[in-house]
């Protein structure tokens, strides 16, 4: 006799159904859990059946099979639970009280039970030590190695000693069999299986039941042959009333199984030897296994598994399974490989229905006492503290389907050891419901933080729409009352006006009434003027003698000769003819002379009627200037509100949920640009919208797309304080699309120029100095850019003045200096000639065709723009339109700019122009000879001086101009 150890066995209680005197026993005490809630899949009972799968109801109901043995030693206790197995697998556990360990003897052929089914992966494990490895597919046994060696090395002492523990186990766990009975009448009762799956429960068995039964039954002749007779099965509470006991079962049971004869082993075993695959069977099954095993091992404690194979117990079917003893242990080992391929194909046959049935329950897994990792709940605890308590003799019915007869030897476990693993596993247990707690604290937490987040983020959704609506009623607010001051100024400064020229219709600007105002004052100082001018004359008739005494002593005669005329008494008049142009239409009328104190009277009056006629007059010529402005301003106001109005960005859209359109700023050639506000990011941004006309040529809209994608992908990629940024780019439609960009409050240089003519040279100093920044940065690029289309139009004033920092933008007509054929050197093609803004643009882009072209051509788009900024006029081609440029060569013959006497410009300043404006572009200065020019290079102390190296002082620079 073989022994076995087993674990987890509750210790005490009386002797099971069938115990016979103090027959001591072997015990098996095995478990297999379906490792998943209540699946009532079809799975093999606990015989030896090949072909007898049952239902679900049968899994993990611990059965109790005791083969009787001569000694009265023997008792296998096997606790099976089905192998048809849930969605989450099968699991074995041993940790539990409940848990047993398979033990197994391979000479006694080691066919406990079939176990026919499809264990998914993950959920099945077995402790090397203390678990006989299995081959769950095929339902058969495989004995561990060190176990089979313990088994045939036993010695009789041992075995007796043995078979008394195992009787004690077999008493415990007849007591167990008594809880789970209850426990599965109690899911039984509770409906934890559909209905439908209940009625097909009884179906299935009554279908795969029978052959697992002969086969059980064979196994069982044959041990009974070899164990003693005064063995006691208690295993009658846990066989089905459909099952056959077999021999040496309960007497209580009111169907024993039917006790194979000899003969009907004999054709077993002929069976089994006619089966396929015999000798590779075994192998190949253990490869399986070893494979589960792993993944299983992965999958969770043993512990846990115990807890779930008792969950399935509990949820066992409605109908009990026809109890088969299992195996016999003694039988030969030969017969066990015979019978593990029937097994086998018997697994094969239930692995079908087992898919059918994981695809069922995948659905409909109940979950109770199991939560999600395959833990037990508080609830199943409580099952097996019970378990270990209880004193029922009953035996838990509907198991019979599960069982396995195992072989128990006398091995040399001990009370203290049960005990001892009876406490650890219920150290285990309160291990995992502590576990269990703080998991569940923690999901308490995650749900708090996520309510919290939820509610956070409903917040910011709330924040979000309000700052949408604010800023919408402040634009509003803005936008009406633009519009009313527009109103309002219009009659004072102008409007528009559509008239007809020729066949067409144009808007015609008509000033409004602050300027006829203005020309009204200046006509009345004009009259004012003469005025004085005519009575001061007249006055200087009168003068008297002495007075012109003392004068003729300093004057020429001739002068004191019209004094004297003057001085006959003329009094100054008021009329605009006293100017003495009509003096041949008048008599000449003697002027008297006037007193010297009233003429020196009259002659203060008048001169300080004129000093204060100069001052009104620059007063009105001032208010005219300011008019001028208004008016330009006014002007560019009645167009943009123009282009908003018909703008399909004028209601407030909300661009990709994030860009709140608010107003435009302007429109370009194809372009508008539109103040946004990015409620993601909390600021305002440009969005530069493209339009692609869709009249246009397909080969057009490919050309513009072109650029405009050229120009985001280099826009994108700059990083520079004084280059807009930009931030994304997204689709609108399918004929627009939308940059987003760095919003920079305040006006462009060109709408900057226009109102104040021109700025200072310290002004347009502080300006180019940032704009060579900024092309120093791009021309220090491992790929240089060329901006192409510097002018001031594309330099924006952060301040809206001329004394603050500048950022320029626009890269649409940008060059990449990464061609093949591209040297930095030598320049790059250039691919769209006569693109660009002609005053702006250096000759070599006029050259048919054109040269390659450098960063040169940004160097003298600077220098126009310093001069203009400077003289407040363009330093070629000023009033010629871009079409006249073209046709006279204009920018072709620049060959040497001219500076105007006025205003005074510095040498310094007109050095740095000259460099920049140098006609070929070999002689002109590059982006860093510009940046190192006195003008605008960093200045720095006398004594550092010396040490900056590489930086050339320009040879015409004096640095006396310094003072500008
Ligand atoms: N990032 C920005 N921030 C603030 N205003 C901007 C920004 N970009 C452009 N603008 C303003 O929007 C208006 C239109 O800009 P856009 O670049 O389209 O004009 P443009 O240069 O005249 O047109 P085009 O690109 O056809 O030459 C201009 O008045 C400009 O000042």
């Amino acid at each position: 006799m073989s022994m076995m150890s087993m674990d987890g066995i509750p210790g005490g209680g009386a002797s099971s159904n069938g115990v016979k005197g103090e027959q001591s026993f072997g015990l098996e005490h095995k478990i297999f859990n379906t490792g998943n809630k209540a699946l009532p899949t079809v799975q093999s009972n606990g015989s030896s059946s090949n072909h007898a799968p049952i239902v679900g109801d049968q899994l993990g109901v611990p059965s109790i099979t005791m083969a009787t043995g001569g000694t009265g030693h023997v008792g296998n206790v096997t606790y099976m639970n089905s192998g048809m197995l849930g969605p989450t697998g099968f699991m074995q556990q041993n940790a539990h009280p409940s848990t047993s360990v398979m033990m197994q003897q391979p000479q006694n052929g080691g066919v406990s039970r079939s176990s026919p089914t499809e264990m998914p992966q993950g959920m099945q494990t077995m402790s090397e030590d203390s678990l006989e490895m299995r081959d769950y597919n095929s339902g058969v046994h495989h004995m561990h190695p060190h176990q089979m060696q313990m088994q045939h090395h036993m010695q009789p002492q041992q075995q007796y000693n043995m078979q008394y523990h195992n009787h004690q186990q077999m008493q415990q766990m007849q007591h167990y069999h008594q809880q789970q009975q209850q426990y599965q009448q109690q899911a039984q009762h509770h409906q934890m299986y559909p209905p439908q799956i209940q009625q097909q429960q009884p179906q299935q068995q009554g279908q795969m039941q029978q052959p697992q039964q002969s086969n059980q039954q064979q196994q069982s002749s044959t041990t009974l042959q070899h164990i003693n007779e005064s063995s006691n099965l208690s295993s009658a509470g846990s066989i089905s009333d459909r099952e056959p006991e077999q021999a040496g079962g309960t007497p209580q049971r009111p169907t024993a199984p039917v006790t194979t004869t000899t003969t009907e082993k004999k054709s077993v075993r002929k069976r089994r030897r006619l089966g396929p695959n015999d000798e590779q069977a075994t192998p190949k099954q253990e490869r399986k296994i070893t494979e589960f095993m792993k993944v299983g091992e992965a999958s969770g404690s043993n512990v846990a598994r115990c807890l779930m194979t008792e969950y399935h117990q509990n949820q066992g079917s409605p109908k009990r399974q026809p109890q088969q003893n299992g195996s016999n242990n003694y039988e030969p080992q030969q017969h066990q490989q015979q019978h593990q391929q029937q097994q086998q194909q018997q697994q094969q046959n239930q692995m079908n229905q087992h898919d059918m049935h994981n695809s069922y329950w995948g659905m409909a897994t109940p979950s109770l006492g199991v939560n999600n990792r395959g833990t037990p709940t508080p609830t199943q605890q409580q099952h097996y503290s019970s378990d270990s308590n209880s004193n029922s003799n009953q035996s838990p019915p509907g198991q019979a389907g599960n069982r396995m007869v195992r072989t128990i030897d006398g091995e040399t476990q001990t009370d203290s050891s049960l005990s001892q693993r009876l406490q650890n596993s219920n150290q285990s247990a309160d291990e995992i419901a502590k576990r269990d707690r703080i998991i569940e604290d923690y999901r308490r937490q995650i749900d708090d933080m996520n309510t919290k987040q939820n509610a956070e983020r409903r917040k910011y959704e709330a924040s979000k729409e309000t700052i949408k609506r604010l800023l919408i009623e402040k634009n509003m607010i803005e936008r009406t009352a633009l519009r009313d001051k527009i109103s309002a100024d219009s009659p004072r400064i102008g409007c528009f006006k559509t008239t007809r020229i020729g066949d067409s219709f144009r808007d015609q600007w008509t000033d409004g009434w602050g300027f006829a105002e203005i020309e009204k004052k200046q006509e009345a100082l004009a009259t004012e003027k003469n005025d004085i001018n005519a009575a001061a004359t007249l006055l200087k008739k009168r003068k008297p003698a002495e007075l012109e005494r003392k004068v003729d002593r300093k004057r020429p005669q001739a002068v004191s000769i019209q004094i004297q005329n003057d001085s006959n008494g003329m009094q100054p008049s008021t009329s605009s003819n006293s100017n003495g142009d009509d003096a041949i239409f008048r008599r000449p009328e003697e002027p008297k002379e006037i007193p010297p104190q009233e003429y020196t009277e009259l002659e203060e009056i008048y001169r300080l009627r004129k000093e204060h006629l100069r001052k009104e007059e620059t007063d009105v010529a001032m208010e005219k200037e300011r008019l001028d402005k208004e008016r330009s301003l006014h002007m560019r106001e009645l167009k943009r509100i123009a282009n908003e109005s018909a703008s399909q960005f004028k209601e407030h859209q909300l661009l990709h949920k994030r860009y709140l359109m608010l107003n435009l700023l302007g429109k370009g050639g194809f372009s508008e640009v539109w103040k946004a506000f990015d409620i993601d990011e909390n600021r305002y941004v440009a969005c530069k919208i493209h339009h692609v006309n869709k009249d246009w040529k397909e080969e057009k809209k490919a050309n513009y797309v072109k650029h405009a994608m050229r120009e985001k992908d280099i826009h994108k990629s700059l990083d520079h304080c004084r280059i807009v940024k930009q931030y994304d780019l997204l689709t609108i439609d399918n004929h627009s699309f939308c940059t987003v960009l760095e919003y920079v409050p305040g006006n462009d240089l060109d709408f900057y120029l226009k109102q104040n003519k021109s700025i200072s040279e310290k002004e347009a100093r502080s300006i180019i100095m940032q704009v060579v920044s900024a092309l120093v940065y791009l021309n220090e690029k491992s790929t240089p850019i060329i901006h192409y289309d510097l002018k001031p139009a594309n330099i924006l004033l952060e301040s809206g003045h001329t004394f603050g920092a500048i950022k320029i933008t626009d890269f649409g007509l940008s060059k990449i200096m990464e061609g093949e054929n591209d040297d930095h050197d030598g320049g790059i093609e250039l691919t769209s000639q006569f693109a660009g803004t002609y005053w702006y643009l250096p000759p070599e882009t006029f050259i048919v065709p054109p040269p390659k072209i450098t960063c040169k051509v940004d160097v003298w788009s600077i220098g126009v723009i310093f001069y203009q900024c400077i003289y407040g006029k363009k330093p070629f081609g000023h009033d010629l339109t871009q079409q006249k440029i073209l046709e006279c060569n204009t920018i072709i013959n620049a060959r040497e700019v001219i500076f105007p006497n006025k205003p005074q410009v510095s040498s310094l300043a007109q050095d740095f122009i000259r460099r920049c404006l140098q006609y070929r572009k070999e002689d002109r200065a590059d982006v860093f000879e510009l940046a190192r020019h006195d003008l605008i290079r960093p200045k720095l102390p006398r004594e550092a001086k010396g040490s900056v190296s590489g930086i050339p002082r320009s040879p015409s620079v004096n640095r006396e101009d310094d003072n500008i």
